[in-house]
């Protein structure tokens, strides 16, 4: 079998994009396929890379069989992808929403220029072998008012290249910061006073439902006789057929129009055959720059992800900044071995259904992302009594979709802010326990653990203190503290020639109850697992697997 991973690239990418992809995988370079070929060929490929031509649906991610690891997309909008499926399958989608941004903005620039001044008309005039100078007298920008739908990347640079012209720029953004805007002398306004004061209206959000068709009749009569519009955004923010009556109405003097609901849209479409409309192809992104950095961008991010790094720029998962994830890193470790362990501890029978995962830190709440530690921990809970892969992507999904419900809580510790974490806690409440004593006075299996010297421990079962790193298998045993026991043990194991790597005693008191924790490198066989159960100082025992 072939160790590589393979990478489907559906469109056309950058070369340097396609080395880097090259350097790490079978890369099947394979363009303009049918819906069906796309369902033929995915189940062969653990990452796809598209544009915006390739409708990325549910059934590519049934027909994917669960080998699809990663949809990379080469560009900013992932509307063409069914978030999701993606979700449900646990396959994670990336993007690479910063090298077009610049390309993107010139081209927004690009229309309004070109809109205002009747280029693309006066062109096609000329080569019809007319001289129509009265015809094509344009409109000015200096002083006029533009607004910016979507103060984000692309929105902001179009805002800074049109104050470069001499337009009065506002914008309208519910999420966008006052203080970004401002400075850059962009003053953010409500939508109905964005539209009903702009001579120029310039579309930068994305499509989400939210967003659909948001140009339609209605806002469309709020407008100002005789407005322009440029989308290089999404055709569904506009509903197209208001825009045709809008424009005929007289109330639209002209729009620039990069994208359409439909790509490419119908030859007899009303809209782009409208005098008064100006149409490219969706190329905002398509310059030589955006589409090598473009690539880059999205190859470093799909051989990321197919190592098991979490993408800096995933869309359906937590985006975890690299820093963090360095300092998180053996507590990512913690947390999916104590979800382990915790589950391996449910009775047979009882199923799981709350989980409280409590995080002792000295850092505020909002100093500290736990999505990923929460999801570790679900992925711990899940994986070793399922056949469901979790990750990042799919953990909150999956244990919903399970009945679990994990709760958080924070204890706040005074001290230095410096470690992310102290502790951290899993406990399952209404269950019984396949080792009575890991059941806390409060009733619910407990495990603790914390990081020591980079390494993750256990700390605490039921409420009885342990201590031991947490690897490879444990077994863990309570009986009533006295010598010799150690050396019992020991003896059965060695006899079976299972290597004990790490040995732990926990006790109440002298001579009363204790918790050994013993690591062993084997699994021992049930013969020596029934004997170390018929000493007659073991109370109880059980096996696990880390
Ligand atoms: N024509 C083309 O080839 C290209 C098109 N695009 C499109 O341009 C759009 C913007 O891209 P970026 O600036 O990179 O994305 P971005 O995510 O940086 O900015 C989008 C902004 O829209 C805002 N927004 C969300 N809902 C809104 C609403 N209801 N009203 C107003 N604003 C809202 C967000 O808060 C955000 O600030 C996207 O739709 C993207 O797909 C981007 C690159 C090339
Ligand atoms: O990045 C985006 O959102 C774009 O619209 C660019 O699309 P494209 O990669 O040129 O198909």
């Amino acid at each position: 079998m072939d160790a590589k991973p393979t990478i489907l690239v559906a469109e056309k990418l950058g070369e340097a994009g396609l080395d880097l992809l090259k350097g790490f995988a079978n890369v099947d370079c394979s363009y303009n396929l049918s819906p069906e070929e796309l369902c033929t060929k995915i189940s062969l490929c653990d990452a796809l890379i598209v544009r915006s031509g390739t409708k990325v649906s549910r059934e590519v991610f049934e027909s994917s069989g669960g080998r699809l690891k990663v949809v990379g997309r080469a560009g900013v909008g992932i509307d063409n992808v069914d978030l999701a499926a993606a979700t449900e399958h646990g396959c994670l989608v990336v993007n690479a929403p910063t090298a077009n941004t610049v390309a993107a903005a010139e081209h927004g620039i690009a229309l309004l220029t070109a809109m205002a001044r009747n280029v693309a008309q006066a062109d096609a005039s000329i080569k019809a072998g007319k001289w129509q100078r009265s015809k094509y007298v344009g409109v000015s920008l200096v002083g006029k008012t533009l607004a910016v739908m979507g103060f984000g990347k692309v929105g902001t640079e179009v805002a800074r290249r049109a104050k470069a012209l001499g337009m009065h720029i506002i914008a309208h953004d519910p999420y966008a910061p006052a203080d970004r805007a401002h400075a850059i002398g962009v003053d953010l306004v409500s939508f109905d006073e964005a539209i009903a004061t702009a001579d120029f209206i310039t579309l930068h959000m994305p499509l989400t439902p939210a967003t659909s068709k948001i140009l339609n009749d209605e806002n469309f009569a709020k407008m100002k006789k005789g407005v322009r519009i440029v989308n290089v955004a999404r055709g569904g923010v506009i509903d197209e057929d208001a825009l045709v009556r809008a424009l005929d109405a007289g109330i639209v003097a002209q729009a620039a129009l990069d994208v359409f609901t439909i790509e490419p849209p119908p030859q007899d479409s009303k809209l782009v055959n409208h005098e008064n409309v100006t149409v490219t192809p969706h190329l905002g992104a398509s310059t030589t720059e955006a589409q090598e950095g473009v690539a880059i961008e999205i190859a470093a991010a799909v051989v990321g992800a197919l190592r098991g790094e979490l993408a800096a720029t995933a869309v359906n998962a937590p985006m975890v900044p690299s820093e963090v994830l360095t300092e998180l890193k053996p507590y990512v470790t913690l947390a999916e071995k104590l979800g382990r362990l915790a589950v391996q501890l449910v009775a047979g029978g009882s199923g799981v259904n709350a989980v409280k995962v409590t995080y002792t830190s000295a850092r505020a709440p909002d100093d500290l992302d736990t999505r990923l530690l929460r999801a570790m921990v679900t992925k711990g809970l899940i994986e070793p009594i399922s056949s469901v892969f979790v990750n990042l992507v799919n953990a909150d999904f999956t244990a919903k979709q399970r009945g679990i419900r994990i709760s958080e809580e924070r204890v706040i510790l005074d001290g230095s802010p410096q470690k992310p974490l102290e502790a951290i806690r899993v406990q399952i409440a209404n269950v019984e326990s396949r080792f009575a004593s890991a059941i806390s006075d409060s009733g619910e299996i407990k495990v603790e653990g914390r990081v020591k010297d980079g390494i993750p421990r256990l700390t605490k079962v039921g409420d009885y203190g342990v201590d031991v790193s947490l690897e490879g298998n444990i077994i863990l045993c309570r009986q009533v503290d006295q010598p010799g026991l150690i050396g019992a043990v020991g003896s059965i194991l060695g006899e079976e020639n299972v290597n004990v790597s790490f040995m732990s005693m926990g006790r109440t008191a002298p001579r009363k109850q204790a918790i050994m924790t013993l690591g062993v490198d084997e699994k021992p066989s049930k013969e020596a697992l029934k004997k170390i159960g018929d000493i007659p100082a073991v109370e109880e025992f059980v096996f696990l697997a880390l």
